[in-house]
């Protein structure tokens, strides 16, 4: 039989109707939410490396020596993590957890960099026992406690210095972080009084200068914007006779949703290494720290129809996954396409997709014309990144299973989550 890529399947290469069936690499999704259940993300392997591919070739085609280090946030499953390790990526971490994620998948330590507002002592412990390779430091007294523990280890801590660049970056508010509002990174003037600090400091030792601007970005201007703003920096810096080896631009690279058109990674890099080169920064190591371009669209989530409910204002699909499986929608209005598994013909009826969850936000989708009927089978398309990771035990929901798919096999990469899971380490009152 031949696969139809269906043209309402945006950046879905590996997600298609072969017939009326709709497929993963080789695999129903039927034959998946028959073997496994539902709610279950289903991943393509080959969509992951892919997607991957398409920066190291970027990467290899530069004259600037890139540094690829995949934010473990947008996915942190123990076989993701391994996909890209084994194909030579670092990794971009935010917690001491996110860590031993990566150790666990076979990561590099040496290929490690520490982001985040919040690293706790025993975090900063943990990092420098391993080894990693970068902390990029967001604040005076975390640069102050990393030095602190560095000592007490008798260890020096590589450090980056995450300066707020304040551009606007065109998304959505809450996952915007390099506005002077955002709690994120240090200000420019900051910046460079703490970087001249770090000198009089014994146990670290700076290395680099990081922006991340925020996610889900579609064009490469406030990239640009940025990273004059942190080469002005490292002018300044380096004037005052610092030096700085590293250049971390961040992730945020966006994907299309639904009608998005986000740059490839050759021409969001091109321009950035372009401009390093043309001011003078063509010999330093650019760092980035891809995330949602990598598994966002290598990720699908089914979910099952339970009951149809039209009321005289609306028509609900009531489905199996809810907003603890799946938030975006509910946390950011967030679009993402919906399909069905199987195709039927009929009239289509306007649906909200509603999740079981007791939240009136607990939806997946709004005013979608599907034809549907109770116990169908759907697919909510984009779903691979910040999908799971950000799942919930909200109503004491098991979070759902996750399978990974390659051709025509399929592997159970985590199992659903039993309601008595959640409960084990609880203990009751004597
Ligand atoms: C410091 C840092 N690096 C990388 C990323 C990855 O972003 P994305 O998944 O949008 O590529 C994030 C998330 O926004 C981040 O906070
Ligand atoms: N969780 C957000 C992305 C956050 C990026 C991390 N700072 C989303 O689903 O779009």
């Amino acid at each position: 039989m031949k696969t139809i890529t269906l043209p309402n399947l945006p950046g879905h290469p590996h997600v298609a109707y072969n017939g009326p069936t709709l497929q993963i690499e080789q695999v129903t999704a039927s034959s998946v939410a028959e073997a496994f259940g539902t709610p279950t993300y289903v991943y393509s392997r080959t969509a992951i490396e892919e997607a991957a591919q398409r920066y190291s070739q970027a990467a290899a085609a530069s004259p600037v020596h890139v540094a690829l280090r995949y934010a473990v946030k947008a996915n942190s499953t123990l076989a993701v993590l391994q996909l890209l390790a084994r194909l030579g990526w670092g990794f971009d971490i935010v917690s001491g957890g996110e860590l031993k994620r990566v150790l666990a998948a076979g990561g590099d330590a040496a290929k490690v960099v520490f982001s985040g507002v919040g690293k706790t002592a025993e975090e900063m412990r943990l990092a420098l026992d391993v080894g990693v390779e970068c902390f990029n430091v967001e604040s005076p007294s975390e640069l102050a406690a990393l030095d602190r523990v560095a000592q007490a280890a008798g260890k020096v801590a590589r450090v980056a210095l995450r300066v707020n660049p304040d551009v606007d970056a065109g998304t959505h508010p809450y996952i915007s972080t390099g506005l002077k509002t955002n709690k994120f990174g240090i200000s420019q003037d900051q910046a460079t009084r703490l970087a001249l600090q770090t000198a009089q400091m014994g146990h670290v030792k700076l290395v680099g200068i990081a922006s991340h601007i925020g996610s889900q970005i579609t064009t490469v201007e406030p990239y640009l914007d940025a990273l004059d703003k942190v080469l002005d920096l490292v002018e300044d810096i380096e004037r005052r006779g610092a030096k700085i080896e590293h250049i971390d631009l961040g992730g945020g690279l966006g994907i299309r949703y639904t009608d998005e058109t986000p740059p490839t990674p050759q021409q969001w890099l091109q321009p950035l290494l372009a401009r390093m080169v043309s001011r003078g920064f063509g010999h330093r190591t650019v760092m980035i720290e891809p995330g949602r371009s990598i598994v966002g669209n290598a990720g699908v989530l089914l979910t099952r129809t339970l009951f149809l409910k039209s009321t005289p204002a609306k028509h609900f699909a009531v489905v199996d996954a809810g907003m603890n499986d799946l938030i975006r929608p509910a946390l950011y209005a967030a679009e993402q396409m919906v399909v069905p598994a199987e195709r039927r013909e009929g009239n289509a009826l306007k649906y909200d997709l509603v999740g079981p969850v007791c939240e009136s936000a607990d939806w997946l989708a709004r005013d979608r014309a599907l034809v549907l009927e109770e116990g169908d089978l759907l697919a909510v398309l984009s779903s691979g990144a910040y999908g799971m990771v950000m799942a919930s035990n909200y109503n004491s929901r098991g979070r759902p299973a996750e399978v990974m798919v390659e051709g025509a096999s399929t592997t159970l990469i985590r199992p659903r989550e039993t309601v008595e899971q959640l409960y084990a380490s609880e203990r009751l009152l004597p």
